[in-house]
């Protein structure tokens, strides 16, 4: 499978599942009092994986929602202008709402995407993200839960792409630079 265009693996699949187990877990701890009544707002596409994943690992009932909004394209670095493709479905006022993300690389999408939720006067509002890059930061966001802090390099994999490809790949791994300098 993508024979060649990753450079290394930089997180296994079972150092994924693991961290999801662990991260649902203390979700379900902090959310105790709110049990029942959290609400998952996964980040489309690339929190795919990661929101189903972490759903299922939950112990606690959770109703799901997706927004897609999308900055970086086919890209390696955000161009900042962040677009809604897919707004939720429903309202969340007096919600408890948990974003999950994959990744915060510059911190522009969940700067712009936490404005914008809380404009909605959820009851709370925090986030989970799988991964963050915290030399890669030009918005400081405040976030929750992070499951692995990585270094400031283009990763793909587990919903995680490159002009839409390698989302498909259970792992996350580094892309060998000749995929974006070949034009593929
Ligand atoms: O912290 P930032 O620099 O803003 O980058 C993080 C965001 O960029 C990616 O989404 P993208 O816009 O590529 O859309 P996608 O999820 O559909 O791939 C990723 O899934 C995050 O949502
Ligand atoms: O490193 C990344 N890889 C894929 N998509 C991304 N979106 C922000 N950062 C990244
Ligand atoms: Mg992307």
């Amino acid at each position: 499978m993508y024979d060649g265009d990753i450079a290394s693996v930089l997180i296994s699949e079972q150092q994924i599942k693991d961290k999801v187990t662990e991260l649902a877990k203390q979700v379900d701890e902090d959310y105790q009092q709110a049990a029942g009544d959290l609400l998952l707002v996964g980040v489309l596409k690339g929190a795919v994986m990661f929101m189903t994943d972490f759903a299922r690992a939950l112990p606690q009932p959770a109703q799901l929602e997706f927004m897609a909004v999308s900055s970086y394209g086919s890209s390696t670095s955000s161009s900042g202008v962040v677009r809604i493709l897919k707004d939720l479905d429903r309202d969340i006022a007096d919600r408890h709402v948990l974003i999950v993300e994959d990744i915060i690389d510059s911190g522009l999408t969940l700067s712009w995407l936490l404005k914008n939720l809380s404009s909605r006067n959820p009851a709370s509002l925090e986030v989970c993200t799988l991964l963050r890059k915290p030399d890669a930061v030009q918005v400081e966001v405040p976030v929750k839960y992070v499951g692995f802090d990585i270094p400031n390099e283009f990763v793909v994999g587990y919903g995680l792409d490159y002009a839409e490809r390698y989302r498909d790949l259970p792992y996350i791994g580094t892309l060998d630079p000749k995929v974006y300098t070949s034009g593929v």
